[in-house]
């Protein structure tokens, strides 16, 4: 445990209490530069038991935040799969996030001013790097089970690999080994939208807003799918040449996000997205995930634009003994968030099987 740094408590958006963790050293960050007064806001549910050995580590993804109750209700909750009663739950909100983290809209120390655009680009490593530090802060030493979707699969993949031997079992969703040229396109044509809007330079905290409602429209394109629109947009009536559900649908996404999300962060976390490389500064991208020792499972789903089935295979075939699964969804990328049922079945037989694997390796060594 770090001494030197205190605790407060602060509210996620749905009104839960978590609190917020600040370390008081500058926190270096990949690029070299540093952060000053770090802080990272975080929820915990349940108690980490006597073995130290029930910690259930989420990584949220690019929107998201530490109340994992709230936004993966029915994988985690109370009568849920992952619940307090038999695990230690931990979710934090990333580096740069909305939501209680150090970000571009909190006051540079420095300055005494907010950060806005002199914000340092951060990194998934450096997303990592900071949780790292919170889980010595609580005292997690070992990880049960590292579980993320997406940009979170991102930092799980990371972690999995610059600490083997804290995670015993590791769950990747719709993610990656390296952000494809065409998620990074992605990413760039929504900052492309951000930026147009002038606003965005003027340095306030709702800076950016009108163009960070068409970044997260075109983001639907890829996170939804033909199939979805077509089933939950379509027009009961022929005869209409204008106003159509799914024009409204796209705005009233973008509304949504903006009233919850700021620019600033989005631009930054989306950055961090781009950068994700498992094999920067090491070997290679199949030598990094080599290095991961972590019982494994790789979820794909089926109809996922932005990060394809190819992407999760290969992690699997390089993650050594890695099991994968593919999950259908209408809903594509988004899918992660939404068929917590279907995971609950994967991830829940996964758990059994793994139980069972270790029993029989422990009667052949008895
Ligand atoms: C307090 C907070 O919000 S905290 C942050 C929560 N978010 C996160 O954690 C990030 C991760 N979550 C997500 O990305 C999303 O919430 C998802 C993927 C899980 C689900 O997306 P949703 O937007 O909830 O679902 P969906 O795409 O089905 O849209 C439903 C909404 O669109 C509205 N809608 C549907 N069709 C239309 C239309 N034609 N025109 C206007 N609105 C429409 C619905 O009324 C509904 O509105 P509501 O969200 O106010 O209830
Ligand atoms: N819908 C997700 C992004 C997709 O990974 C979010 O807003 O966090």
């Amino acid at each position: 445990m770090h001494n030197s740094n205190h605790h407060s408590t602060s509210k996620s958006p749905s009104g839960n209490l978590g609190e917020t963790y600040q370390y008081n050293k500058p926190f270096k960050l990949e690029s070299g530069k540093k952060i000053r007064n770090l802080q990272i806001a975080y929820q915990t549910y349940g108690k980490l038991n006597a073995n130290k050995d029930n910690v259930i580590w989420v990584c949220h993804a690019l929107t998201a935040n530490a109340d994992v109750f709230e936004w993966w209700e029915g994988l985690f909750g109370q009568n849920a799969l992952f619940n307090p009663e038999e695990h230690y739950i931990v979710c934090a909100n990333v580096l740069g996030s909305h939501y209680g983290s150090t970000n571009p809209l909190s006051t540079n120390p420095v300055t005494g001013l907010p950060y806005y655009l002199s914000f340092p680009q951060f990194t998934i490593r450096d997303l990592v790097s900071a949780h790292q530090l919170l889980a010595s802060h609580l005292g997690v030493d070992y990880i049960k089970l590292l579980i993320g979707g997406s940009l979170g699969g991102q930092q799980a993949v990371e972690w999995s690999i610059s600490e083997p031997n804290k995670i015993e079992n590791l769950i990747l969703i719709a993610t990656n080994a390296a952000h494809s040229p065409w998620g990074i396109a992605f990413n760039e044509s929504q900052r492309l939208a951000i930026t147009t809007d002038r606003t965005f330079y003027a340095n306030q905290p709702n800076g950016g807003s009108k163009g960070l409602k068409t970044a997260r429209s075109i983001a639907l394109l890829s996170y939804r799918t033909y199939h979805a629109y077509g089933s939950t947009q379509v027009e009961s009536v022929n005869d209409k040449t204008d106003n159509f559900r799914s024009s409204s649908y796209q705005n009233y996404q973008g509304e949504k996000l903006i009233n919850r999300f700021n620019a600033y962060s989005y631009y930054y976390l989306t950055k961090a997205m781009d950068s994700h490389n498992v094999g920067r500064n090491r070997k290679s991208i199949a030598d990094a995930l080599k290095l991961i020792t972590a019982n494994t499972l790789v979820i794909g789903i089926e109809n996922d634009v932005l990060f394809p089935l190819s992407e999760q295979k290969y992690l699997a075939d390089h993650i050594n003994g890695a099991e994968f699964t593919a999950l259908h969804s209408d809903y594509g990328h988004d899918g992660f968030l939404i068929e917590t049922d279907a995971l609950t079945n994967i991830i829940g037989n996964f758990i059994k099987e793994s139980r069972n694997k270790k029993i029989i390796k422990l009667q052949h060594t008895a």
